[in-house]
């Protein structure tokens, strides 16, 4: 059977990030895509001009509907606004005994708008996080989370340690962000494990993470390993960046295609 994976997340109307850029990474690598809405944001690469929380009902009703139906693979989650909102999203996977979860920690766009409201923070950390199998902050989101800042390999460790002990199996520090070679670090509460790529010179990342972490749940959806899940997602997200390409008047978006899936030979 095809391997299904459920994203629950926010609307980019720009379609470069959020559920637009999770069904895409889903799509291009052979695992069929489901979407639970949280929020609508109007969008595109210059920045957010609106949001719209949807209510918490309708949230889980598309999360149940997903459940109580059809296999679900994996799930990732991104944006989710609002306390309130976290709170629905997992005691909703709670009882459907979600499996292969992955929590993108989504709280500021590239453009500089909140996503996530910083009381709903305590929400993340005590109802998600101990339900998740990885974490994928970026260096501000790691640094917001554990409460000190995050700029170097040394901070990222750190930060992944302080994290892992809120529960989650593993963590993955983004080096997106950092100076030099784009450098992420997975933690499975033991050990250490580098994935390093060349930086690539360009503007258009937007949707980065989200493309990224949709790329570790489809891997998680196709039975691999955590590091493999990484390591196909780390290969997917470097393609996807070379061949990202200026769309509107801003930061454009990463592209997504299958070969990128062939040529990881996965
Ligand atoms: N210029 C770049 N060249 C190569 N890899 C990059 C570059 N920028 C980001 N990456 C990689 O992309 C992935 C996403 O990381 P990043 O830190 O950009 O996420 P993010 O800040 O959460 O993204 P977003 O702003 O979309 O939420 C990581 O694997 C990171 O190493
Ligand atoms: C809806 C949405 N989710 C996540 C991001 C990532 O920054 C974004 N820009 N928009």
């Amino acid at each position: 059977m095809l391997a299904t994976a459920l994203t629950i997340a926010g609307s980019d109307s720009s379609g470069g990030a959020g559920i637009q850029a999770d069904l895409k990474t889903f799509s291009a690598l052979g695992v069929f895509g489901m979407s639970a809405i949280t929020a609508i944001t109007a969008q595109n690469t210059l920045g957010v001009s609106a949001i719209r929380e949807l209510d918490e009902a309708i949230i889980a009703a598309q999360i149940a509907a997903v459940f109580e139906d059809i296999p679900v693979g994996a799930v990732k989650i991104g944006m989710l606004s609002s306390a309130a909102i976290t709170r629905t999203v997992a005691a909703t996977l709670r009882q459907y005994q979600a499996k292969s979860i992955v929590v993108d920690p989504v709280m500021i766009s590239k453009s500089g708008s909140r996503l996530l409201h910083p009381e709903a923070m305590t929400a993340l950390k005590e109802q998600l996080f101990p339900m998740a199998d990885v974490v994928t902050p970026n260096l501000f989101e790691a640094g917001e989370l554990v409460g000190f800042s995050v700029n170097t390999r040394n901070d990222m460790e750190e930060a992944a340690r302080a994290l892992h002990a809120l529960g989650p199996k593993h963590i993955v520090v983004k080096g997106g962000h950092l100076e030099g070679a784009a450098c992420d670090i997975l933690f499975d509460g033991h050990s250490f494990v580098y994935f390093e790529n060349e930086r690539i010179n360009t503007i258009h990342t937007h949707g980065t993470g989200c493309t990224f972490s949709s790329a570790i749940a489809a891997g998680l959806a196709q039975k691999l390993s955590i590091e493999q899940a990484v390591r196909q997602a780390k290969y997917y997200i470097t393609g996807a960046i070379t061949h990202g390409f200026s769309l509107g008047h801003g930061v454009g978006p990463t592209h997504h295609f299958f070969e990128l899936y062939q040529k990881a030979g996965l």
